[in-house]
């Protein structure tokens, strides 16, 4: 795109290291590259050149890469100077290519001009972000399946089925006297049916995704005393809570960043939950049900003593989190650590204190990270993709009511049409500058 102008970053991080580069991107770079090497460098070829100055002084011998338009990052004219990684000299080779026509980027521009100039979706875009971010191997690898187009096919073949069904819906609207009979016909029903199973499918991979890349946010609530502290620092392997046979021991949140098997947990030790307690205590209840409200999972640490009386608790947690109770302390009574299904939770006996059954919650962890059964292939996403997906089961849903309740197809469109431009919102097929400015806003500059 010729309209935009030249910028330019250090691509790599802060710091001295061994190599540093700096690209620039946009309509000067031919010119600009000349200037550097003192004739025009052959595309996407390695050459050992002289950066120099204005006056001609040496600023740096190093590496510059040439890529015209369309074939680069970008889809523009892009150059990159591999020099040594100095600070120093990555600044005076920004200030230079700045002194020959380019600015300094801003956060995540490069990546916006990819997007813009079509090399990748929105979703692959943030794909790269979540990827140069990603916490753990298992966060890596599906990032990468983003970024290679997993999660924005997905979509893009919803988007057709979405567009077939409005093609049908609104042929009928186009002849009213056959309207009724048109929305009548079993095949329109059958293929939203069809549709919103698939999408049900997609949001559920959508939500793991999420979880993948940020890892599994974990509460862990309980009765005082229940030994919640020693459970987290069973699973992190360290003495990070203070424990004590005092009730009320924890007062504020502790988190902690756990890895597991490649993949990423945070962990939140939480106050004692109970009736009494002094102001504090009370203050680290109210925040412990907050931490609850933004967890993945609540694993209810109960005492095996008073298992049944923490049922009560059970009952009180936020009803869309995923729980795991955790009868603790089984070696009181030299009950072995097993796990059970009742109704909608999985129980775990186990002792935080021997390690007894420690491996069945890491098991059940990692399931509920994502890496369970048939895990593999998964991409990541971003809370953004699943609200999105979210209106999308919305709309087809109220379509659906719609054609059953009324047969108005002017109304089943109009839903059918929010779907379609809400699903666009994930690959940027509809997008404001408002959206793209937040989404590249949080980038890395020079990425
Ligand atoms: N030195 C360097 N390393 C890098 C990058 C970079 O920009 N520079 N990348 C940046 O993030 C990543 C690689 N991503 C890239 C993606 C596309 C193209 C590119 O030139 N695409 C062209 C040509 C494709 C082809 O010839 O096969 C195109 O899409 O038309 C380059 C890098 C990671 N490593
Ligand atoms: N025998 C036995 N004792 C345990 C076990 N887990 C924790 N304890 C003990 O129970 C007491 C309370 O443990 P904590 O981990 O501090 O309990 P908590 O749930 O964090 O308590 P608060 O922070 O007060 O809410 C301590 O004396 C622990 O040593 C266990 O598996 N077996
Ligand atoms: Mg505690």
């Amino acid at each position: 795109m010729s309209a935009r102008d030249t910028i330019a970053a250090v691509a790599t991080p802060p710091g001295a290291g061994g190599v540093g580069v700096l690209r620039v991107s946009g309509p000067a770079v031919p010119a600009l590259a000349r200037d550097l090497l003192g004739r025009t460098p052959q595309p996407r070829h390695a050459h050992l050149a002289a950066f120099r100055d204005a006056d001609g002084a040496v600023l740096d011998r190093g590496l510059l890469l040439y890529f015209p338009a369309p074939r680069s990052y970008t889809g523009e004219h892009v150059l990159e100077l591999h020099a040594h990684g100095s600070p120093v000299v990555l600044d005076l080779l920004l200030r230079r290519v700045c002194a020959l026509g380019a600015r300094p980027a801003r956060a995540g521009e490069f990546s916006e001009r990819a997007f813009l100039n079509g090399k990748l979706d929105l979703a692959q875009a943030e794909a790269v972000a979540d990827l140069i971010a990603a916490g753990s191997e298992a966060a890596a690898r599906a990032a990468l399946r983003s970024l290679e187009g997993a999660f924005s096919t997905r979509v893009q073949t919803l988007l057709e089925a979405l567009t077939r069904l409005r093609v049908h819906v609104e042929a009928a609207i186009d002849f009213p006297e056959e309207e009724i009979d048109f929305l009548a016909d079993p095949a329109i029903a059958a293929q939203l049916e069809a549709l919103r199973a698939d999408l049900a499918a997609l949001l559920a991979e959508a939500r793991r995704g999420v979880r993948l890349a940020d890892g599994l946010h974990v509460a862990i609530v309980g009765r005082p005393n229940a030994g919640k502290s020693s459970l987290l620092n069973a699973l992190a392997a360290s003495e990070r809570a203070i424990v004590t046979d005092v009730p009320g021991t924890t007062r504020d949140v502790l988190r902690e960043r756990v890895q597991l098997d490649g993949i990423e947990l945070t962990l939140a030790d939480t106050a004692g939950l109970r009736d009494s307690g002094d102001a504090v205590e009370r203050e680290g209840m109210r925040r412990a049900r907050a931490e609850l409200e933004r967890a993945d999972l609540a694993l209810l640490v109960s005492d095996a003593a008073h298992a049944e009386a923490d049922l009560a608790l059970l009952a009180a947690l936020p009803p869309e989190v995923a729980r795991v109770v955790v009868v603790n302390k089984i070696d009181l009574d030299g009950a072995a650590s097993r796990r059970e299904t009742r109704g909608r939770e999985v129980w775990l006996w186990l002792s935080a204190l021997t390690g007894a059954g420690l491996d069945l919650l890491r098991e059940e962890l990692k399931r509920h990270a994502g890496l369970g059964e048939g895990a593999a292939g998964a991409f990541s996403a971003r809370t953004r993709h699943v609200l999105a997906l979210e209106r999308v089961a919305a709309h087809l849903e109220a379509a659906a009511l719609t054609l059953a309740a009324t047969r108005a197809g002017e109304l089943a469109a109009e839903e059918l049409r929010q779907a379609q431009r809400a699903l666009g919102e994930i690959t940027g097929e509809f997008t404001s500058d408002d959206l793209l400015g937040a989404i590249f806003s949080s980038f890395c500059i020079g990425k």
